[in-house]
């Protein structure tokens, strides 16, 4: 079976991140490649990893209006990345033109509420619902949109599959049992974010961070 577990490979560093990727790809479905990698290595980075043949996730969270959202993926669309995630917050028309500019084989996902973010968070940025209320309203509002799926932690990933069957849901925030919680806010392990429903997990530090990475890719396939 291929895992669920896609490394986040959190470093601007290339030779870095490809180090890891051949460390740990036996005990991975994929990578992913966020913000910090591809603003130092771009689109020539991404290319470079995609050699290692393994599914690539990337995740820039677009979050912009409609037309620039929608001309970003575009000039993206030769990466032909398996999944690409943008904000739900941006709305239902950056969503809907996000989604019609992807190539037809990739994921485009909503990011509902950052696992970093509690309910204290929100109220500070003038949300008044609780973080699960409001992933319920984004992953909602994502389906109707035609996206693929969403982000959201393993707090709420049960409520949201009960709202879309066959939606696809990413699971980061996700740490083994008395793991470094870190800047992670809604925390929950591996074994019970695929438990309450979710399609992939995504697990960056306590992998990449651990003295023998691949040992701790393989510990976390060991309790799936
Ligand atoms: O979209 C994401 O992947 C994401 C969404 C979210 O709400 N929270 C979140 O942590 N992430 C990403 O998931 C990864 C988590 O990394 P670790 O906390 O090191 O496991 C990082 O690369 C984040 O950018």
């Amino acid at each position: 079976m291929t895992s669920p577990v896609y490394v986040a490979l959190d470093t601007p560093d290339l030779e870095r991140a490809k180090a890891i990727a051949t460390k740990v790809r036996h005990h991975v479905g994929g990578i992913k490649l966020g913000l910090e990698f591809f603003t130092a290595n771009g689109r020539s980075g991404v290319k470079e990893m995609a050699q290692l043949g393994l599914p690539i996730f990337l995740d820039l969270k677009l979050h912009d209006i409609p037309n620039t959202v929608a001309k970003a993926v575009q000039a993206l669309r030769d990466l032909e990345p398996a999944v690409l995630t943008i904000h739900a917050a941006g709305g239902r028309a950056m969503m809907e033109d996000a989604k019609a500019a992807a190539p037809a084989g990739t994921k485009v996902v909503g990011v509902t509420v950052l696992t970093s973010l509690d309910d204290d968070d929100l109220r500070s940025i003038g949300v008044e619902s609780d973080s699960h209320a409001q992933v319920e309203r984004l992953t909602k509002l994502a389906r109707e949109a035609g996206l693929d799926g969403v982000v959201c932690s393993g707090a709420e990933v049960k409520a949201a599959k009960r709202l879309w069957p066959d939606g696809f849901f990413v699971v980061p925030g996700v740490r083994p049992a008395n793991g470094e919680a870190g800047d992670q806010k809604r925390v929950v392990t591996p074994r019970q974010a695929l438990n309450d429903g979710a399609s992939m997990l995504v697990i960056g530090r306590p992998i990449t961070a651990a003295a023998d990475p691949d040992e701790a890719a393989r510990a976390i396939e060991a309790t799936l």
